[in-house]
């Protein structure tokens, strides 16, 4: 069986010099992946690269399998998702912005339409124009409209912003049904590290555009008490051997 996702030797260096760094990282089906890193590790730059919105400058990407750029219709055909916050024309409706979307999809009809309003909570407000819609309101609706097609790989970046606590809490549920009833498999970057604990089976953790550790989440947590007290000793090990050229602190 082939990975769903296969990054290897990735970079992406901006002008600016900052970017990502010779990133290889490998998703198997079924993989609830949990992306985390400080503001500006690089993770939605990976998550860009993934779905062909920045070109890297060094490296391969497969999706399913298939060199992502020479196959890219019918591979993204089958991926999902959400990166950074959706831009939304206020005056349509959020029933009237999925059929919008659903003309790509020849196959999505109405029903599917009022599945992924019910699966994010939105299904009493399908006739309500998005401009009256909160920031949690959008995140949900954006998050409705990248599983539209029932993609089989799911990329979310940061899908908890704006979430109420009920929010989050179906949020987790339905990445738990998919996961369970479909198989889908999930890149989901986010810094809610008690919700990545909680959900994924795997995480990695990218500082200055480096995948610094990844692994397992019960490996990687064997020492630790929890995800975050491990996520805060790899950034105090990655600060130590920048300074110090080894770690001193005894993380
Ligand atoms: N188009 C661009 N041009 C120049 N620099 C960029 C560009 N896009 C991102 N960067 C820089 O690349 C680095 C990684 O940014 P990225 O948005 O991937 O971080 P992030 O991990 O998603 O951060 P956050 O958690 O704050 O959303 C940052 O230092 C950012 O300033």
């Amino acid at each position: 069986m082939y990975p769903i996702a296969k990054l290897t030797g990735v970079t992406k260096e901006f002008r600016n010099g900052r970017g990502i760094n010779g990133v290889d990282l490998s998703l198997e089906q079924g993989d609830i992946y949990g992306l985390l890193g400080p503001n500006g590790a690089g993770k939605t730059t990976l998550l860009k690269m993934l779905t062909g919105l920045i070109t890297p400058n060094f490296g391969s990407i497969t999706l399913f399998g298939q060199d992502r750029d020479a196959s890219f219709a019918s591979v993204m055909r089958k991926v999902g998702c959400m990166i950074e916050s959706a831009d939304f024309h206020e005056y349509v409706t959020a029933g009237q912005y999925l059929k919008l979307n659903a003309n790509f999809y020849p196959e999505v009809g109405r029903e599917r339409i009022a599945e992924v309003l019910e699966m994010v909570g939105l299904e009493t407000y399908a006739k309500e124009k998005i401009g009256y819609f909160s920031t949690g309101m959008k995140q949900r609706l954006a998050m409705a409209s990248s599983v539209l097609h029932s993609p089989e790989f799911v990329i979310w970046d940061e899908p908890t912003n704006g979430l109420d606590i009920e929010g989050v809490v179906q949020f987790r549920a339905l990445v738990k049904r998919l996961s369970d009833e479909q198989g889908i498999t999930f890149l989901i970057s986010s810094h809610m590290i008690h919700e990545l604990e909680q959900l994924c089976n795997r995480v990695g953790i990218i500082n200055r555009g480096v995948l610094i550790r990844e692994g397992r989440v019960p490996d990687l947590m064997s020492d630790n008490t929890s995800l975050e007290q491990f996520y805060m000793n790899e950034l105090q090990r990655g600060k130590e051997l920048m300074e110090y050229g080894r770690p001193v602190s005894g993380t």
